[in-house]
């Protein structure tokens, strides 16, 4: 056992906690974690449900029905990533794992189309495009709500975000770890941080996912069946001036005898509109914790850090 207060991440009801103390619990739990566990997050189980049941169908195709779907110069960000693609910044081996991106649709003639490309959707399987549409919509409506708490908790109105993640860059990935070999190099996927403002989390009552506490000491992070990891990314460590940091995090192989199961989870990572500029809070930026670094528009910072985890070049 530690001597810190808190050994574990707290779970947070977001329907049974008034507004003032959801703020206060996640507010508490990012700054200390850089993650929380969200429960009644308003998202249907129904609905997560289908999605885990298409994902399933859609990553058990052929390998070659699912390179129909690689965008070949979109920097993984729509369609089919395959396994083995991805690398954590800095890692040696590439993580275990294959991916599908849905993003956000754009009303036609929107100027946002420039640095967002269209979905692409796959026609073998009945129901996918209607589906993820809807976890999409209801990923992005829950994070609102998560968002207005961080707001109130930083000391903004609860709709500061509001304008500022409308239209944003957000991404729902389904991803698959597929069974594990006793001999395979890496793990699952390798530790780093996310490059958004927060993701949401589901499948991790699946196992496997670790968190760096501030202590160096890596702890797994469990949410109940249904229940949402929710973590700080990269642009809220930004805009926050490092007050909320965002965690590394990463999925470790089970152990040998649970190595035939697969893994399936869902982050969806929610962004700022590409527009926005990345601005230290000034009440983040104390005498104690002077700024760390400057202005940066989402979009720029997006690609700057896309080309560091190999999903675009130059
Ligand atoms: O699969 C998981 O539990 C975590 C996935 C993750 O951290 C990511 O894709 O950024
Ligand atoms: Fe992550």
């Amino acid at each position: 056992m530690t001597s810190s207060v808190l050994e574990q991440v707290p779970t947070l009801s977001l329907a049974r906690l008034d507004v003032a103390d959801f703020a206060q619990a996640i507010g508490g739990s990012f700054r200390e974690f850089g993650f929380a566990i969200v429960i009644d997050h308003g998202i249907d189980d129904a609905l997560i449900a289908r999605g885990w049941s298409l994902a399933k169908a859609f990553f058990a195709l052929p390998e070659e029905a699912k390179r129909a779907y690689l965008v070949p110069g979109g920097g993984g960000q729509r369609g089919y990533t395959a396994f083995g693609t991805e690398i954590a910044k800095g890692a040696s081996e590439n993580d275990l794992k294959e991916f599908w991106h849905v993003g956000r649709e754009l009303p036609e003639g929107d100027p946002l189309a420039a640095d967002m490309a269209p979905n692409v959707w796959p026609s073998e399987i009945a129901g996918f495009h209607e589906t993820f549409q809807a976890l999409y919509d209801a990923f992005d409506a829950a994070g609102s709500r998560i968002l207005s708490g961080v707001a109130l908790y930083l000391g903004l109105p609860a709709d500061w975000f509001d304008s500022r993640i409308e239209n944003g860059n957000s991404i729902l990935r389904l991803l698959h770890y597929p069974p594990v070999s006793a001999q395979a190099p890496g793990v699952r996927a390798g530790a780093h941080e996310d490059i958004n403002l927060i993701t949401l989390l589901a499948g991790a009552e699946e196992g496997g996912l670790e968190i760096r506490t501030r202590a160096g000491e890596w702890i797994p992070v469990t949410p109940p069946p249904g229940g949402l990891a929710i973590n700080v990314g990269d642009m809220l460590q930004r805009l926050t001036n490092h007050v909320l940091p965002s965690t590394s995090h990463r999925v470790v192989n089970p152990p040998v005898e649970r190595r035939h199961i697969p893994r399936y989870s869902m982050p969806f990572f929610l962004h700022l509109r590409p527009d926005v500029v990345i601005e230290a809070l000034p009440q983040c930026v104390t005498p104690d914790n002077p700024l760390r670094e400057p202005p940066i528009t989402a979009h720029d910072y997006l690609h700057e850090r896309l080309r560091e985890i190999g999903l675009t070049k130059g």
